[in-house]
């Protein structure tokens, strides 16, 4: 079966959003009297959803997690805050993103956003990088009840989108991307420029240096 459709994780595959993330997780840190992290620390605690970053950003800790604590709630409110209000202020899309996006659809291919970020973040974010209209379906970290690593957010993909498990190539740079992928049996490239690198990721069809590499691996398919 040929591919007809793709789902794109967000942060680290399609955009480079590592500083604005670490810009307001260090406010909403600063606001609460807290100290400054290096970025490459809040590197390590994205990919799990905002309230998960916004929990182990707060205690420096990667094993905290959200509990809805008084202060992770009054944290989670600040950073909400600050990052909207600078989505873009250095986040940008990987080199040849827009371009390849733009020729996926042009070519008639389905196109789908499967995020782990929450749809109050997601939606603006993708309108200010000016790739709002490439995309058939957009499932966000708060869309469904389950989120990746689980298998919903691409099953609902394929519903929407009517195309089987092996007409949908998952494209992420992360773990939960490509377990999410084999949770739904659709098969799964890896983008090695991403925010991956601190954990041990299981093995992809195909592990692409460059975002434009999709292409070829594309044209070597039929
Ligand atoms: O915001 C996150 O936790 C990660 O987002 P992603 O799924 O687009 O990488
Ligand atoms: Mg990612």
């Amino acid at each position: 079966m040929s591919i007809k459709a793709f789902a794109f994780d967000l942060d680290g595959t399609l955009a480079d959003s590592i500083p604005d993330l670490a810009h307001a997780a260090n406010a909403a840190r600063r606001d609460a009297g807290l100290a400054q992290l290096e970025e490459a620390l809040i590197e390590s605690f994205v990919g799990d959803g905002t309230e998960s970053l916004v929990a182990r950003a707060m205690a420096a800790d990667m094993s905290a997690s959200f509990t809805g604590t008084a202060a992770q709630t009054e944290a989670l409110g600040r950073f909400d805050q600050h990052y909207l209000e600078g989505l873009t202020l250095k986040t940008k899309l990987y080199h040849g993103v827009a371009n390849t996006l733009n020729e996926l659809h042009d070519c008639g291919y389905r196109l789908a956003i499967v995020t782990n970020k929450p749809e109050r973040f997601t939606q603006p974010l993708l309108k200010e990088l000016g790739i709002g209209n490439v995309f058939d379906v957009i499932v966000s970290g708060d869309t469904l009840p389950n989120r990746k690593p689980h298998a919903e957010p691409l099953q609902y993909v394929m519903e929407k989108l009517a195309v089987s498990a092996d007409e949908l190539l998952m494209v992420g740079d992360s773990k939960n991307d490509i377990l999410a992928a084999r949770a739904a049996g659709c098969k799964v490239a890896y983008v090695s420029y991403g925010y991956g690198a601190a954990e041990s990721i299981p093995e992809a069809d195909v592990t692409l240096a460059r975002f434009e590499e999709l292409m070829n691996w594309l044209e070597a398919q039929d």
